[in-house]
């Protein structure tokens, strides 16, 4: 990691003259969760990406100093079948870095140091997706490393196909989309959790039910007694694993598992860094072998090409069929208004800074919205709230009903801070009135039991600085009278 005395012009500065690292600068002082036992003891010979040697193994065991527990931090972990593993390059012998690198692959060609996965970069982070063949206590298993052994690691993430695949996106987002639509016309059943489980293939201009329909009969039989499992397997098609391998840079091909005696750990360490797992292991698919296969029943149908699509990560099933659906997302005709006038192209009226267009943008406080941004707290105990958030320079104002999210003003992020700013000592003539709009409009569509007197209307949890409402999503909420559940309006 780079000098603390390299630190960028908001660093602060202690009494004794060391910079202070300071989360909201960016200088965060790192602790290593745990130093990696690993079969590889130096860098020469260690592949040169995970991927490249699937039984090259390591343990990671949690220090106490961080948690007094560590196996409680390691709760749940065991239901997926890959982990991220974020790392010091902690021998790299200098921190020297430059801006073009010569990654082995290019045989001497030089290439910007962020477009290789090289080890000599500003901040000696590095990245390995892993397996985790299991987790025992404070500790977890891994095979398919590329660190050496002492290696400090910071974090331990677990793989998400949907998330941290490219190729998962649509899908995810196509099957998140029916979900909310089947959830609306009552026809959400158990096709939802196949749609969630990434297994079908969504059926472009079909109605929802013909999709899940046509889901439900595609993946009946052996897949929907598998969707009853308790975790879901994420399937990546095999040309892709092939770009991917040819992607990585230059493997390397001694992947020599020699090491001497004293590198290795107690006998059980020992045991599996050179053989692997002692005991079968089922993860939800993906069978372990005793005696040292790492190899999953998947993989194996891979290699017997038996399999048109490789199945290869399992997440449980709490990531896919989470209890917390999407939701529909509509917008009124006001903010529909807004959202045009945003985008008019007029002079007077600056546009996005980040979006495209009105639909881009409109896009984007869907998907937003259909996620449910509320945390959890705000999802239990201030349902009655209207809830804000700015997205590049639009300031967002909805409102929360039984499955679905309506979006009832949008303003330019500039403007709303003012409008909704905390009203000390007292609200600006234009706050007032915008406030008022808003609440009133909400009581409109919401029926008469909600014209009963506002509550604390003015109450606002948040503020919102300039910078922050151009580069980031911020939310917070306003207290209103409870809305009544399950309003459809038209
Ligand atoms: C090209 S890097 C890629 C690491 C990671 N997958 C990434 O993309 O960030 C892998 C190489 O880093 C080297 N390496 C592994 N662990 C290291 C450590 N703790 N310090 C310095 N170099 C290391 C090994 O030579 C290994 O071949």
């Amino acid at each position: 990691m780079r000098g603390l005395e390299k630190q960028g012009p908001c660093a602060a500065a202690t009494p004794c003259g060391c910079a202070q690292p300071a989360l909201e600068t960016g200088n965060l002082l790192t602790e290593p969760i745990g130093y990696l036992e690993s079969c590889f003891p130096a860098k020469i010979g260690t592949p040169r990406q995970p991927s490249i040697c699937s039984h090259s193994r390591a343990c990671l065991k949690i220090r106490k100093s961080i948690f007094n527990n560590p196996e409680h931090s390691l709760m749940g972990l065991e239901e997926f079948s890959h982990v991220w593993i974020l790392f010091v390059f902690h021998k790299n012998g200098h921190l020297n870095y430059k801006a073009k690198v010569q990654p082995p692959r290019l045989n001497g060609a030089k290439i910007g140091v962020f477009s290789t996965r090289s080890p000599h970069r500003p901040n000696a982070i590095g990245l390995t997706l892993a397996k985790l063949e299991k987790v025992e206590g404070g500790a977890v298993y891994l095979s398919g490393v590329d660190m050496i052994d002492g290696t400090p690691v910071l974090d331990i993430k677990p793989y998400i196909a949907d998330y941290d695949s490219p190729q998962n996106f649509s899908v995810h987002n196509d099957h998140h989309k029916l979900r909310a639509e089947a959830q609306a016309d009552g026809t959400a059943n158990s096709c939802d959790q196949l749609l969630l489980s990434g297994r079908g293939k969504v059926q472009p201009r079909q109605s929802t039910k013909e999709r899940l329909k046509c889901l439900e009969d595609r993946t009946s039989g052996e897949n929907s007694q598998k969707s009853r499992d308790m975790s879901e397997i994420q399937h990546t098609l095999p040309e892709d694993r092939e770009r991917a391998l040819d992607l990585a840079l230059e493997p390397s091909r001694g992947e020599s598992m020699d090491m001497p005696e004293n590198q290795l750990g107690p006998p059980e360490l020992k045991s599996f860094l050179e053989e692997g797992t002692d005991r079968p292991r089922k993860v939800e698919g993906a069978l372990v072998l005793p005696g040292g296969s790492a190899e999953t029943q998947w993989d194996a149908s891979y290699r017997a090409g038996t399999a048109d699509r490789v199945p290869c990560s399992v997440v449980p099933s709490w990531v896919t069929e989470a209890p917390v659906a999407p939701l529909q997302v509509r917008f009124t005709p006001h903010a529909e208004m807004d959202l045009r006038k945003l985008n008019s192209g007029d002079a007077s009226q600056p546009s996005f800074k980040y979006f495209h267009s009105a639909e881009e943008a409109r896009r984007a406080i869907e998907a937003v919205l259909s996620a449910d941004p509320r945390s959890v707290y705000r999802r239990k105990l201030c349902e009655d709230r209207l809830f804000f958030f700015t997205v590049d320079t639009a300031h967002v104002t909805c409102w929360f009903g039984d499955g679905f999210a309506e979006v009832v003003r949008i303003k330019l992020a500039s403007e709303s801070v003012q409008t909704v700013l905390p009203p000390s000592p007292s609200p600006s003539p234009k706050g007032r009135e915008e406030q008022s709009l808003v609440e009133e409009e909400v009581q409109q569509r919401a029926g008469p039991s909600r014209r009963a007197a506002p509550r604390a209307a003015s109450m606002l949890v948040k503020p919102q600085s300039s910078s922050l409402a151009t580069s980031a999503l911020t939310h917070w909420a306003i207290s209103l009278p409870p809305l009544p559940q399950g309003l459809v309006f038209s």
